[in-house]
């Protein structure tokens, strides 16, 4: 009987080119999404030696993270940004690559755009220079972050030289309670971790309730597989995975799209497959999860209050909990729901989907119906995804249900994610955002980011605190 073999290995096994002894074996990588921050020296490699890029066409361009969200004009960010993004349009056209630059329709932030647009498909190995790559995992895909001067190498050949990982499979048992969404699932998974626990593996996401959520979900829980030292994280592939990529741009069409889903079917983990690490959590138990500290593991549920450091026997944690609460300006014992914020920012590629801005729009027009809107003390706003996503939004009037109640409506981008354009936080702002990094200084020099589903950060802009929405 054939050897009994996780989604990874079967991943892995599909695309081994070649594997000799003292050598890192190579694989091929079916698609290479790019963007204009990690392609300028591979570019610039490339045409030092005199090469092609190897498959143009499997390789796509967008700009997400230096963009301006008040213009496309690409001036619109400053010089250095305008700098990158011209660069990124000059190398495309020269390479043959296929762009979606400023305004372009499927422009966005590039794990929104890829998913959205069929290119991320089940089955496949996906890279980026990016490390959030991990959120088209959710398809089944195997897709990692990747270095610059490996885009170098993909450009050049298609392959990439990679060391297997080890696998753990991520069981959520059961169904979790009302509004509980999959970014807190993956908050209370990182909880349960650590922000290092799963250094050297490929995760593989399964359970009920996993199983129950839709695509858009599974992304969210993805994208922060890397937030825990995960090298990628998957989620087999299922008819709501078929579901979701039928009819998409680039996906297949008729008969072959039959046949890739028969092929799909079988990527899913063997039953009897052996993980090198098994984590289990009772869905029940996951509340609404905010972070009170400085690394995405510093996280706690919003009926709790922040932790002390001596709630930690580890001496290391003992210590961050003390540089946490010192950069966080709080003190132990504080209700969740005492802190209050004045930045919020609903966006990033964790949480900037068109059922993202819809869940946040749902709780806006819970309070707006009591009569609340923005606090004079926040500003809010928002950043969908992509213009797909965007323009998805104002067919739905959801533009209007979040201006009316007194936020921003921007123009898709990475934006106030990493404030690597001119939506930065000040030194001192607290922020309710939805993005998946929280390290000190991530969205501005001295500010202080609190992670958070949309629908508490939608809360958190009504009332200028965090709200346990299930009390
Ligand atoms: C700019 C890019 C290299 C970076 C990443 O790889 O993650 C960014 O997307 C981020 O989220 O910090
Ligand atoms: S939205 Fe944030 S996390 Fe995602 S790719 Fe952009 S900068 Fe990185």
């Amino acid at each position: 009987m054939a050897q009994a073999l996780t989604m990874y290995e079967k991943l892995w096994r599909n695309h081994l080119v070649e594997e000799k002894a003292g050598e890192t074996p190579l694989l091929y990588v079916d698609r290479h999404l790019i963007h204009e921050v990690t392609s300028p020296q591979a570019f610039a490699n490339l045409r030092f030696h005199n090469r092609p890029v190897r498959h143009p066409e499997r390789t796509f361009a967008t700009m997400d993270h230096n963009i301006s969200t008040r213009s496309i004009e690409i001036n619109a960010a400053g010089e250095g940004a305008a700098n990158q993004l011209r660069a990124l349009e000059k190398n495309c056209k020269e390479f043959g690559i296929q762009l979606f630059g400023m305004g372009h329709k499927n422009q966005g932030i590039v794990h929104v755009m890829g998913p959205e647009l069929g290119l991320t498909l089940p089955g496949t190995i996906i890279v980026c220079g990016d490390s959030h790559t991990a959120t088209h995992g959710a398809f089944g895909a195997l897709a990692f972050g990747i270095g610059t001067s490996e885009v170098e190498h993909v450009f050049a050949t298609q392959t990439l030289r990679q060391n297997k990982a080890k696998t753990m499979k991520i069981e959520v048992k059961g169904q979790v309670g009302a509004g509980i969404s999959a970014k807190d699932i993956v908050l209370a998974i990182i909880g349960k971790t650590g922000s290092a626990g799963a250094t050297g593996y490929v995760v593989e996401y399964c359970g009920e309730a996993i199983e129950a959520l839709t695509m858009e979900e599974r992304m969210t829980v993805c994208n922060m597989s890397i937030e825990f030292g995960a090298k990628a994280g998957l989620i087999a592939p299922d008819q709501t995975t078929f579901d979701y990529v039928e009819g998409k741009e680039y996906a297949p069409k008729g008969e072959v799209f039959q046949q890739a889903v028969e092929d799909w079917k079988q990527l899913k983990s063997d039953p009897d497959a052996q993980f090198d690490a098994v984590v289990t959590l009772e869905a029940k138990d996951i509340k609404a999860q905010v972070t009170w500290g400085t690394t995405p593991g510093q996280v706690i549920s919003v009926d709790g209050v922040v932790p002390s450091p001596d709630d930690f026997a580890d001496p290391i944690e003992k210590e961050s909990c003390i540089n946490a609460l010192k950069y966080m300006d709080l003190t132990a014992g504080t209700k969740m729901t005492d802190i209050q914020v004045n930045k919020v920012f609903i966006g990033s590629c964790t949480n900037s989907r068109i059922e993202d801005l819809r869940a946040a729009a749902g709780i806006v027009e819970r309070f707006v119906a009591q009569g609340k809107k923005v606090v004079d003390t926040v500003d809010a706003i928002i950043v969908p995804g992509s213009y797909r996503v965007k323009e998805q939004a104002e067919k739905e009037g959801l533009d209007k249900v979040f201006t009316d109640a007194g936020f921003e409506w921007r123009l898709p981008g990475c934006s106030m994610c990493l404030g690597m354009n001119d939506d930065v936080l000040s030194e001192g702002d607290r922020c309710a955002s939805t993005s998946n990094r929280n390290f000190e200084g991530r969205q501005g020099r001295g500010s202080r980011t609190h992670l958070v589903s949309p629908e508490m950060a939608a809360a958190a802009a009504l009332t200028g605190h965090f709200v346990d929405l299930n009390a």
